[in-house]
């Protein structure tokens, strides 16, 4: 096959993957090693909006896909947080801990720049603050810096206090009180949102398993206790989904829900903050006939969006709490009317999700950067 042809090929398998997906860009910056892939998923209610994330994938076709299902995860996130954005995701290929540079973030912030406001971005996972300081030299599509910066601070700061209050409701509906002291929950992933939901519970009583391919992390989590009080017990990261916990805390990659890790589960819910949890739909499914309460992904973990889209309003951390605050109501809500339905939670969430998205659509256009948009503040 001669190299036009294969160029045809890919790109059909591209678009067949792209289903509902507005716009894939592929990023290729020789100089500085950038390989990225931007994915918008629906604008909407909005100009797209969500993290970047470094991670070293297997080959394109993995980041392609990441890529695609983290940005559709995002437009229901914007409804579930009820913001006037859609949904867009960026993956960057490489390994955070070895690959990183402040010129491919520099080279990052220039592809951004390029889509002239249709899509904003901030850190995910394997990137942090100081990285989107430099991308934010190049483009003003940046949130989530510092506050020295013009940004509105760390956002795994609210991510985590959503999980908290999640995780309350997540009790009140499995064991009949919102009480987070006194049970044991196994938390994979101990980075930015993870070690903030693992002090909370150490703070408020709890017992905690955990697990970080990081060792430093796990070091990081015992001295929590050692200052907080708490049983911290680590273990191998394969072990996690076995562990003897009442909630298990899923804070680090996504697809961590499904057959295998199902069949050793003992939890009775599973409340955290990573992304695309089940690995696919039937696991929502499967979940429900095991008898575990499942918190839906992107309902639990929008404490971090809400202060990136609110940012971009003129960030004010009160409002930015008293919205994180309704995560509590809204998986309560989700809890009463998949009972009340009979359906999966994530079900329920997403129809929620839809309607609210068919709703506004109704009022909103298309979203172009020719008409200057009531959001756009930093232009
Ligand atoms: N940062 C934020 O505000 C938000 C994060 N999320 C999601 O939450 C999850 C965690 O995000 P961050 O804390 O920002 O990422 P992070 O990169 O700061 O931390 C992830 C941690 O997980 C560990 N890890 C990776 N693979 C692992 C494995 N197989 N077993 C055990 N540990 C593993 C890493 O070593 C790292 O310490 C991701 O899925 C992210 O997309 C969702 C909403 C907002
Ligand atoms: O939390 C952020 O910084 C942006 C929102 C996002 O990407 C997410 O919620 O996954």
């Amino acid at each position: 096959m001669n190299a036009v042809n294969q160029t045809v090929q890919m790109n059909e398998m591209i678009l067949e993957n792209m289903q509902e997906h507005e716009q894939v860009i592929f990023c290729n910056d020789p100089s500085t090693g950038l390989k990225a892939i931007i994915a918008i998923h629906n604008t909407a209610l909005g100009p797209a909006l969500g993290g970047c994330r470094m991670q070293p994938y297997r080959g394109m076709a993995d980041a392609l896909q990441d890529a695609l299902r983290l940005s559709k995860g995002m437009t229901y996130k914007c409804a579930a947080a009820d913001v006037d954005f859609g949904g867009g995701k960026a993956v960057i290929i490489g390994d955070p801990l070895k690959d990183k540079t402040p010129h491919m973030f520099r080279a990052f912030g220039r592809f951004v720049d390029s889509l002239n406001g249709r899509f904003y971005t901030g850190t995910d996972m394997g990137t942090n603050m100081e990285d989107f300081i430099h991308a934010s030299r190049e483009t003003s599509c940046i949130t989530g810096i510092p506050e020295a910066y013009g940004g509105g601070g760390d956002s795994s700061v609210p991510t985590a206090l959503g999980v908290i209050y999640g995780l309350q409701a997540t009790n009140k509906v499995t064991f009949g009180t919102d009480e987070l002291a006194g049970r044991t929950y196994a938390i994979q992933g101990l980075g930015k949102v993870g070690l903030k939901v693992a002090e909370q519970l150490l703070i408020r009583g709890a017992d905690l398993y955990v697990t970080d391919i990081n060792d430093e992390a796990v070091e990081k989590v015992k001295e929590l206790a050692r200052n907080h009080g708490g049983m911290v017990k680590s273990v191998d990261s394969k072990e996690i989904y076995a562990a003897e916990a009442d909630v298990f805390v899923p804070c680090a990659g996504g697809g961590v829900i499904n057959d295998e890790t199902l069949s050793v589960m003992k939890v009775k819910a599973i409340a955290g903050s990573a992304n695309n949890q089940l690995l696919h739909d039937r696991h929502g499914e499967k979940v429900k006939e095991k008898g575990i309460l499942y918190a839906p992904d992107y309902m639990i973990n929008c404490g971090g969006l809400i202060q990136v889209a609110d940012e971009l309003y003129g960030a004010n951390k009160e409002r930015v709490l008293t919205k994180t605050k309704t995560i509590y109501h809204s998986l309560l809500e989700v809890y009463r009317q998949a009972e009340l339905d009979n359906m999966t939670t994530a079900e329920a969430a997403d129809r929620l999700c839809e309607k609210r998205i068919e709703d506004r659509k109704r009022l909103n256009h298309f979203f172009s950067h020719s008409k200057p948009p009531k959001w756009d503040v930093r232009n």
